[in-house]
């Protein structure tokens, strides 16, 4: 832990230091950075909470300094690469104990009519007028020339600052969620990849997949797990992403390669949960090795009520996770929706074959 966080433990509260340790760590960041890490900050809810319980559990000594007993076992012994735990603690996913799962129909879970929307700072706009309907258990495409704002539209669902809602609505799981705060659109089950994960320096993975994984766990009123548990929670996760254990340690993103930073965002989607996933070019920068093992995880994490959206250039993708709906995006607007012969007319005669009627 650097000096600054520590002196910033003393004078924090014991439940404030928490989550500032992830905002120090953000505000360190080049300006360029970060209203990118806020916005992951945001995605686990983790810096709005008035008063998070501690993960980091410390008491005040006699020389009028924390003394931190964040585990028995110091940082860089917490997670072994042999580490093996055959646990049976509560290790359900948040949105699997709030998922119906009783049959019926599948729901509506992503309702968007005519939705418009600007770059804050400029008024440029991006978004014009898109329309998109998503029902529980499917898997949705989009994909577009570069630039025509499906990435725009991604960040626009999640609620980032860089974007300005003008017109249309967005209704996800019944409520309105263009009048959700950024990180109340994570904690109620949307989940974005970003294309260009951000690093944040001086927090760890392990730290921060237990943070959001239990802000999550309170806002679903489920018990927090502790860090043991926790262990028993995302074990078989790793295993899932195929990443090895001692990525927990590593601060987020901090040094990853291409491949294991979007490795890091399915453990990521993994451990959180989500109803509604969207992955902006996952595949992009991944081997074809990484690219399976990504998919398998992302095909193992479906389940009948929740559903993908999945952003790519590319049908390789598409062949390791097959959607239901393949969309093209054009002008900041949905132009076809088809099946994966979409994406096979696509990859012979290009965009020029997708503007005919
Ligand atoms: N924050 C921003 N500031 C300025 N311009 C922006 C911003 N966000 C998006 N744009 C512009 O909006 C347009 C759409 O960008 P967007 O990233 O959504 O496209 P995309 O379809 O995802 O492209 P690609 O396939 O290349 O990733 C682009 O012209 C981009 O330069």
């Amino acid at each position: 832990m650097d000096a600054s966080v520590v002196l910033q433990s003393k004078i924090s509260s014991v439940t404030g230091l928490f989550y500032r340790i992830p905002l120090l760590s953000v505000l360190r960041l080049p300006k360029i950075h970060r209203s990118s890490a806020m916005a992951l900050l945001h995605r686990f809810g983790c810096c709005s909470s008035p008063s998070p319980p501690p993960l980091l559990s410390f008491k005040q000594s006699t020389s009028n300094s924390m003394l931190f007993t964040v585990s028995a076992l110091p940082r860089h012994r917490r997670f072994p690469p042999s580490f093996r735990l055959t646990a049976t603690l509560a290790a359900e996913s948040p949105t699997d104990s709030a998922s119906n799962g009783g049959g019926g129909p599948p729901k509506l879970l992503l309702e968007v009519k005519d939705l418009t929307a600007v770059i804050s700072e400029s008024g440029k706009e991006i978004l014009n007028g898109v329309n998109l309907s998503i029902y529980e258990g499917e898997i949705h495409a989009i994909m577009g020339k570069n630039g025509s704002g499906k990435s725009t539209f991604a960040k626009v669902l999640v609620g980032h600052r860089d974007y300005q809602v003008t017109g249309g609505s967005v209704v996800f799981k019944g409520e309105n969620l263009l009048e959700m705060e950024a990180e109340d659109r994570s904690l109620a089950g949307l989940f974005l990849s970003f294309q260009s994960p951000v690093e944040i320096p001086g927090v760890s993975n392990s730290d921060f997949l237990q943070m959001a994984y239990n802000a999550r766990r309170r806002k679903l009123g489920l018990p927090e797990l502790d860090p043991l548990q926790f262990y028993g929670y995302i074990m078989p996760k790793l295993e899932m992403v195929n990443i090895k254990a001692d990525f927990l340690n590593r601060n987020v993103n901090e040094g990853f390669s291409g491949g294991e930073k979007k490795r890091n965002e399915i453990l990521q989607l993994a451990v959180l949960g989500a109803e509604l996933a969207i992955l902006d070019e996952i595949d992009s920068g991944l081997d074809v090795d990484a690219l399976r093992d990504v998919a398998k995880a992302v095909n193992a994490l479906m389940t009948p009520t929740n559903s993908v959206l999945m952003i790519t250039h590319y049908r390789r993708l598409l062949e390791f996770i097959k959607p239901d709906y393949i969309h093209i995006m054009d002008d900041g607007r949905i132009t076809k929706t088809g099946d994966i012969s979409i994406a096979n007319i696509l990859e012979k005669e290009g965009y020029k074959a997708m503007s005919t009627p």
